[in-house]
């Protein structure tokens, strides 16, 4: 069984490998839409993966560390594409919750991608 939960995430960053041509070289900011996935055989006695708060717990560090902050000052997203914040997030993610499945980052509401570890 699949469980995911949504985030949201404001936050300001450029992308320093662009050319300065690209407008994402630029600073700009997003409003990312996080999905944590996790995977698991339901507890029989809750009948549940696992508690939705379980999930919201671990995000609320990501969260502080992250929310209106501008990315390239967090160490290891320097180059914060979505791609490499998926990445981050699930190195962050992984430890401290259990089943966590994929990490996936919107960062418009057509764009974006899934990281599965
Ligand atoms: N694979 C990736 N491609 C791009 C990324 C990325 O992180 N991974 N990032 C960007 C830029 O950050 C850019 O801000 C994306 O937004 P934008 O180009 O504005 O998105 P849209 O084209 O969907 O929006 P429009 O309003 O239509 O311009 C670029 N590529
Ligand atoms: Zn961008």
């Amino acid at each position: 069984m699949d469980i995911f939960r949504i985030f949201h995430l404001q936050c300001a960053r450029r992308l320093p490998a662009l050319s300065e041509s690209h407008p994402c070289s630029r600073l700009h900011g997003h409003s990312f839409r996080v999905e944590l996935g996790v995977s698991g055989d339901l507890d029989p006695v809750h009948g549940w993966v696992v508690d939705f708060a379980e999930i919201e717990a671990a995000w609320q560090p990501i969260h502080r560390t992250l929310d209106h902050r501008y990315l390239n000052d967090i160490p290891g997203l320097e180059n914060p594409t979505s791609e490499n914040l998926a990445i981050w997030l699930w190195g962050q993610l992984r430890p401290v919750l259990s089943g966590l499945s994929w990490v996936k980052v919107m960062e418009t509401h057509d764009s974006g991608c899934i990281y599965r570890g």
